[in-house]
């Protein structure tokens, strides 16, 4: 399978810092993955988003070695804007993200800035609006949205510059629980339905550990797991030693688990779906 986005022995220190804020990361995303990334504050998170979109080490100077991949092209040669047509970024703040007058323009911006022509344009927003779901706000003013409307309006925005690659940090910080279920089912969606690989730093961890094929948890610049979700959830103290949840139904499985030894070296549950199938046939 094709590698969307590949990190060789990435390490990185911001400049005037003492701490490396990356170290020695490795790290091959697939194309079509849903990779869901967890760690404690400071644990590098937003920095690998970063380094992920040429803004590291294009915008932010300071030491980089090693080297990323983004479809084959290290960020090195291409400059954020050029890569932009490869990998999208998405930040925390929906609100920061906007800019234009209505919800169309503000879809339309990126690619007119990218000089994609005029009928193109028409057609690649109608097709953003469409799948975020947002058509009918397109004549709206983008700043008087609410939150989860907002965020999707980022995404249709970066999306319109046709990435293959969509990462997300923390998109549903800012977010009430029904503005994160839409931009779920929304990144969801376009990761099964138009195959767009996903990368997504994200706090809720029973929402990811429910839609993410693969989790990676950072701590200090590192990574200390990564593997399907049942697994990385397996390691319960080194998860919670860092002050990090982990989905309350592992939580259950744990507990069963030490009183009865249910699942033996199986990956545990992470969803009320699979816990409920796995008690069910045991
Ligand atoms: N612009 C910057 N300049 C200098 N140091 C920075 C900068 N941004 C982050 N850092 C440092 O790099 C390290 C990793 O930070 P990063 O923001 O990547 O962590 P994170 O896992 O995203 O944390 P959080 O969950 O708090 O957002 C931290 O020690 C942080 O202080």
């Amino acid at each position: 399978m094709k590698a969307a986005l590949t990190f060789n022995n990435v390490s990185y220190r911001y400049p005037d810092s003492q701490e490396m804020a990356l170290k020695g990361i490795n790290l091959t995303v697939t194309e079509g993955e849903f990779v869901g990334i967890i760690g404690p504050n400071a644990a590098g998170k937003s920095t690998l988003c970063r380094a992920a979109n040429g803004l590291i080490p294009h915008s932010f100077s300071g030491d980089l070695e090693g080297d990323i991949y983004v479809n084959g092209i290290n960020t090195k040669e291409k400059k954020p804007a050029q890569l932009a047509e490869y990998v999208g970024l998405v930040f925390a703040d929906p609100e920061a993200q906007l800019s234009q007058m209505t919800v169309w323009e503000e879809v339309a911006f990126g690619p007119a800035n990218l000089g994609i022509p005029r009928e193109e344009i028409f057609k690649r927003v109608d097709l953003m609006l469409g799948l975020l779901k947002i058509e009918k706000m397109r004549d709206r003013s983008p700043f008087n949205l609410s939150g989860g409307e907002q965020q999707k309006v980022a995404i249709a925005s970066v999306l319109a510059m046709e990435p293959r690659i969509l990462v997300l940090d923390e998109p549903t910080s800012n977010l009430d629980p029904r503005g994160t279920a839409e931009v779920f089912a929304a990144v969801k969606e376009l990761n099964k339905k138009q195959n767009i690989t996903v990368i997504m730093v994200e706090h809720e961890v029973e929402l990811l550990a429910e839609h993410a094929d693969r989790i990676i948890f950072m701590d200090h610049g590192q990574i200390l797991l990564d593997g399907p979700p049942g697994e990385v959830f397996r390691q319960v103290e080194l998860i919670q030693k860092t002050g990090m949840n982990i989905p309350q139904v592992t939580e259950v499985a744990q507990i069963l688990d030490k009183e009865y030894g249910v699942w033996g070296n199986k990956p545990y549950p992470v969803t009320i779906e699979e816990l409920y199938a796995c008690l069910r046939n045991n």
